[in-house]
């Protein structure tokens, strides 16, 4: 398991002692043992052996079709593994929870309500009064820096804004851990750059666990703590995000050998 004392979001190093599970509020942590993932007959990942650190920020790349969003969803508690097991604070997986939210690609929002009615939907669902989720999303709306659009529709909005939408509704609930599909895939360069910023400055905030799909080596290394690069039927290789220039040209090279 790695350190991540040089966590890229500057959080607080892992306390030990919350490793496997911990506190209330505190990152959870992952654990698949000899897991296997799949679709009817089709094995995708076999044999994953992975730990996930509470509070790491672990960046999955990997080839089209290698099984990044698989992992994902079966992280999300969305698609039961075939063989092994999937812990999650140290409790199996059995189906989605409010503790792991998910961020997709496509920004997944209701179209009907306004940015901040989708942003209080993990709230509402879970039964918070009206007037304290109020309050959160729009402290939320804040801080991913759309304040004045909370009355907007989703269609009103660029694509880098319903990312921000997204990124706001995904962590107003405080979840333990955020699972991240290719969450900037289609926004352009320097939307994507400006999205990337935020995420780290909004992380700094929250000692949430996560685990981030993306094509892009780049991103990986600019996001991540750790990287796992799938192959063509499990994780080649789980490397450590050194900090200076030099170490991550070396790692660049290593995760484009390994891709
Ligand atoms: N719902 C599904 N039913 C059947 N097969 C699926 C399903 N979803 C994905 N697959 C298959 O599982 C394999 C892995 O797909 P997955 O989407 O996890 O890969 P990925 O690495 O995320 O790919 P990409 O980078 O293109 O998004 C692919 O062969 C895909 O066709």
């Amino acid at each position: 398991m790695t350190s991540v004392a040089e966590n890229a979001t500057g959080r607080a190093p892992v306390d030990e002692a919350r490793r496997e599970d911990g506190a209330a509020g505190a990152g959870l942590a992952f654990r698949l043992e000899r897991a296997g993932l799949g679709y009817g007959r089709d094995a995708v990942l076999r044999d994953v052996e992975l730990e996930v650190a509470p509070g790491e920020v672990l960046v999955v790349v990997g080839a089209s079709g290698s099984g990044k969003s698989t992992l994902l969803r079966a992280l999300a508690g969305l698609l039961p593994p075939r063989e092994g097991r999937i812990l999650a604070g140290g409790r199996e997986v059995t189906g989605p929870s409010a503790d792991r939210a998910m961020v997709f690609q496509d920004d997944g929002l209701l179209p009907w309500r306004s940015v901040r009615r989708n942003v209080e939907l993990p709230l509402r669902i879970r039964g918070v009064p009206r007037g304290e989720r109020g309050r959160a999303a729009q402290e939320w709306i804040e801080k991913v820096g759309l304040a004045g659009f909370a009355r907007h529709l989703p269609r009103e909005l660029s694509g880098g804004m319903r990312q921000r939408v997204q990124l706001a509704r995904a962590l107003v609930g405080a979840p333990r851990a955020v699972l991240m599909d290719e969450p900037f895939g289609a926004l352009d360069a320097q939307t994507r750059a400006e999205m990337q910023r935020l995420l780290l400055e909004v992380l700094r905030e929250t000692s949430a666990t996560v685990v981030f799909v993306t094509h892009d080596v780049e991103e990986a290394l600019l996001l991540a703590d750790r990287v796992a690069v799938l192959g063509r039927t499990g994780v080649r290789a789980v490397l450590d995000v050194p900090p200076g220039d030099d170490a991550r040209t070396n790692l660049r090279e290593r995760i484009l050998e390994e891709l």
